[in-house]
């Protein structure tokens, strides 16, 4: 069994600590908040994300990182994106020997434009590491935790790396797959939570499933097209990581992605929907850094232009919906491949 640290105990933190500790591994999980561990150490529960879930009673969580490091080979990350760089710098600093690193974050920091594992990469000295791997798919940990079949993909570089993390998390619930496609997992594990986010606008305006659809599949189109400008393996985008998250995230009355876009939809601001969360909606900022990335990459995504403009130039989502059903006519397959 693997000595594990869990860094973030938000939701998905805490669902991805439950797999590990049910796997049987020693498992810590770190949370900024000392009342939030003892909770989980007294009460085996944390209502604040997962409400009325019982926790392993083998799992343990600290609010000291320093021990939490020290304690695990295997570290990993569950944070918002936005946390992802001063997390690693606080790692690196209690860590001696190399670890392997796996995140299970979804986002692309804006203006830098990096995802995730390169934010790793920069933040992390190569002798403070092994590989690093993306564990990703459609997995709403609401779902994980009461134990429903979900299927996820672990993804890296390095084969092997991508094995032990398979064979660290799988179980007769919680199926693992390997994909070597690093950009395209990470890519689209963030570019779907900006058709997800459209996707609650549509409901929350009223629309309904045949706008649904299109904003799926054509939203799909212009992730693949960016994705191979960028390098990505096309074929990724049609997998877990790709399709698979784009249906979960923007089908789930679990997302909170899709939750945003719905207030959005029927009127909220912006500032209104995100104070209200209580929880990251990854899917905004990631707006940004997708919509600067269609302009680098020189890349038509008229989706997330649609998207920009509602959330940060406060154009109505009905309008901007009037504007992408009044484009020039277009080729449906060549335009996802060539255009
Ligand atoms: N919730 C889910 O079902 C899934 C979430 N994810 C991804 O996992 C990542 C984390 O999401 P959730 O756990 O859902 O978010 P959450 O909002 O439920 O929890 C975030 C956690 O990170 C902590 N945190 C925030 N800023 C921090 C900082 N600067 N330093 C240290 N800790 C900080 C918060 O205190 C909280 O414990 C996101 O990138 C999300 O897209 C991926 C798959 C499923
Ligand atoms: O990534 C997720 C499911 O695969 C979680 O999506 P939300 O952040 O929209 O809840």
């Amino acid at each position: 069994m693997d000595k594990v640290a869990v860094i973030g105990a938000g939701s998905w933190g805490t669902a991805i600590a439950f797999v590990l500790a049910e796997n049987g591994h020693d498992c810590l999980l770190w949370t900024r908040r000392q009342e939030q561990s003892a909770e989980i150490n007294e009460r085996h529960t944390n209502e604040a994300y997962l409400p009325g879930i019982s926790l392993p009673r083998n799992l343990n969580a600290v609010s000291d990182l320093k021990k939490a490091v020290e304690h695990a080979e295997i570290i990993v990350i569950a944070v918002p994106t936005k946390a992802i760089r001063e997390i690693c710098i606080e790692i690196e600093k209690y860590t001696e020997k190399p670890k392997l690193i796996v995140h299970v974050s979804k986002g692309i920091e804006p203006d830098t434009l990096k995802r995730i594992s390169e934010m790793i990469e920069e933040e992390v000295d190569p002798g403070k590491r092994q590989a690093i791997v993306a564990l990703s798919g459609p997995s709403h940990a609401e779902e994980v935790v009461l134990r429903h079949p979900t299927t996820v993909t672990a993804a890296s570089h390095n084969q092997e790396a991508a094995e032990r993390v398979q064979d660290l998390f799988m179980n007769h619930y919680f199926r693992v797959y390997t994909n070597n496609d690093l950009i395209g997992v990470e890519l689209g594990a963030a570019l779907k939570n900006v058709i997800a986010l459209a996707a609650g606008i549509i409901d929350g305006v009223g629309y309904g499933d045949n706008a649904k659809a299109a904003l799926i599949t054509r939203g799909l189109a212009e992730i693949t097209r960016l994705g191979m400008k960028m390098g990505a393996n096309p074929l990724t985008f049609s997998g877990l990581t790709g399709l698979g998250d784009l249906i979960v995230t923007c089908t789930s009355v679990h997302s909170r992605n899709w939750k945003a876009g719905n207030l959005l939809g029927q009127g909220k601001t912006l500032e209104e929907v995100v104070s209200g969360m209580g929880m990251v909606i990854e899917g905004v900022r990631t707006t940004k850094a997708a919509y600067q990335l269609s302009l680098q990459y020189d890349v038509s995504m008229p989706l997330t232009e649609a998207l920009y403009s509602v959330l940060f130039e406060n154009v109505p989502p009905k309008e901007a919906v009037d504007q992408l059903m009044s484009r020039m006519k277009k080729q449906e397959i060549e335009d996802i491949f060539y255009k």
